[in-house]
Parts: C-alpha cells; structure tokens; sequence
C-alpha cells in the first residue's frame, strides 16, 4: 500500500466509525488467534482507515480477554502504520473534570501478567525501547485535533492500566493519586507494547468519564455514569478522530518504524521457521 493508513482501535462506548466511504468488513485470522472483531476499512477525509472495536461489536471482551496480540497483528497486516486508540478513563486529578480528553505520554502497568503482551517467544528473543510508549508525533496531532473541535484537552499525563474488570478499591485509588497519575484504565498496555513491537505510532484519546472512586465530592464510579458521559461526548471523539485524520494524510517521520532495528538479540540462522513465518509482517524486512 502506497499511502499510509491510519488505524482506530476504538473502545467502550466507539463501536463504530462514521462517514467512511468505500468501506469493506474484513475478516482475518492471525497465528496469534482471532482479533475482537471484523476490521472495518474504508476512506475518511481521503485517507485510508481501518476501524476495530477493542471489546468487539456489543461488547464482548472484557479487557483481560481482548486478544491484543491478533488486534495488532491484523492492523499490521492491514497495511497501518499508525493507529489511534480511544478510551474512556477515570480521572485521578481534580482538573481533569469528566467529559474532558487528556493525551497521555505516560503508562503505568498494573497489570497482572494475564495478558500475552509481546509477539517475541517460541525461539526469538527481542526487547524494544518503551521509554516513551506514546508516539510523541501523533499524540501532538491528537492534542491539536483535539483543541480544533473545541474539547478541553489536557496535554501529556501517566495513565495507569489496571487489571480489571472490577474498579478500583478506594485505597487502591489513593494510593495511585500519591504516585502522580492522571488516569486509570484497563486496556491500553498490551496494545501499547505490541504497537511499538510491530513498529506501528500509537496514541490515545482518552475521554474522562468519572473520578474513579478518589473524590469525596463525586460519587465511585459505575458503568451506568461512564456510559453517560460517553454518550455525551462520543460526537466529540469522532470528530477528533475526523480532524487527525486529515492531519495524518503525510508519511511519519518518528522513530516508531525502526523500532526493532536493534531489538532481536536471537542469530537470524536460530530463529525456527514456523517463528520466523510467523513474525514475517513484523521482522521479516530484518531478516
Ligand atoms: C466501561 S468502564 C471500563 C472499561 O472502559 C475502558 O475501556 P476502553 O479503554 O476500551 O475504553 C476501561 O479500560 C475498561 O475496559
Ligand atoms: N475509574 C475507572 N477505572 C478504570 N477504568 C475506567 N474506565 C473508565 N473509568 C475507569
């Protein structure tokens, strides 16, 4: 593919992607298992897309079963380059009032190891640079985006990724706000790491649904006020998504493509065949 293709991997609440034209439903297996759902693809503002709900269609997935791994895969395969992830997040910061968008340049990982979050194993070994897990190319064209369509919009943050699926204890909360974080989630790490892994930019809009359960002026979070909030701003994520599109129509020129110049350590020769086809779309332009 000639032109570059921008990537949605949308979440709770983004379901669909609106006024694409040319679109296709593609269904695609990947060595790594099924992805959440059928990638969408079509044009928007005359660039390429490919849509995938995180959860799957009505919500399928809760986020420790999504299958990061073929998700990302899939989106390589489909030709992205770059994608933009879209997620609701509790607010672990009196400023970052619900309904406001925050960029994160930071992730925390909260996790508990349930995740395959890497494509390396069975006979190749790689490590690539996570220092800075967010594309800082896209996230400053989402933060642009952002403030174009007339979100308020804060600018970097550290978004932790918790386990999940229950939200977090009150204590658990407090002690997340002691070591700074501006966000909680439970979806975007996996998808991070196998982004950078697949040498794809990743950047999230993160939409503030509720001040987790911190806040002794607010009510703990539930599902029926994230909702709330969502439908009230998913008009709003779409357009950002819109307005970065058109910005994204050039070739990148971040660091996000070489990422695993240096990172296989495994001597091409041992690398078994079955992994070696495997991770052909990732690695193959190394070998
Ligand atoms: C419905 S609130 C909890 C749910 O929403 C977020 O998902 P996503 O990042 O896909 O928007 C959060 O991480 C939880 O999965
Ligand atoms: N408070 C919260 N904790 C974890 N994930 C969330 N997604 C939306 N709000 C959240």
């Amino acid at each position: 593919m000639s032109q570059p293709t921008i990537g949605v991997i949308g979440g709770s609440g983004l379901y669909e992607i609106e006024g694409l034209t040319d679109v296709q439903e593609v269904l695609l297996d990947t060595p790594f298992g099924a992805p959440s759902d059928a990638y969408i693809t079509g044009t928007l503002e005359g660039v390429k897309m490919v849509f995938l709900p995180r959860h799957g269609q009505g919500h399928r997935f809760l986020p420790s079963e999504v299958n990061y791994r073929a998700n990302i895969y899939g989106m390589k395969k489909l030709g992205v380059e770059r994608i933009i992830s879209v997620s609701a997040v509790g607010s672990m910061k009196e400023e970052i009032a619900p309904g406001h968008m925050v960029i994160p340049d930071q992730f925390f990982d909260r996790t508990q190891g349930k995740r395959a979050s890497t494509f390396f194993g069975e006979g190749v070994v790689g490590h690539v640079q996570f220092a800075d897990p967010l594309c800082a190319d896209l996230s400053e064209i989402l933060y642009q985006s952002s403030l174009e369509v007339g979100a308020t919009t804060h600018k970097g943050g550290t978004y932790i990724c918790i386990e999940g699926p229950n939200f977090s204890t009150r204590a658990e909360s407090n002690i997340y706000r002691s070591w700074g974080v501006d966000v909680i989630g439970m979806t975007n790490i996996p998808e991070a790491r196998l982004a950078r892994e697949a040498e794809i930019c990743y950047g999230t809009v993160a939409l503030a649904t509720d001040y987790d359960c911190w806040h002794e002026g607010h009510d703990d979070v539930s599902v029926e006020a994230v909702i709330a909030i969502i439908q009230q701003n998913v008009a709003t994520a779409r357009n950002i998504i819109k307005a970065a599109v058109k910005r994204l129509s050039q070739s990148r020129s971040c660091a996000c493509g070489e990422a695993l110049k240096f990172a296989v350590m495994t001597h091409k020769e041992l690398i078994p065949e079955q992994t070696r086809q495997r991770l052909e779309p990732l690695i193959g332009k190394y070998l």
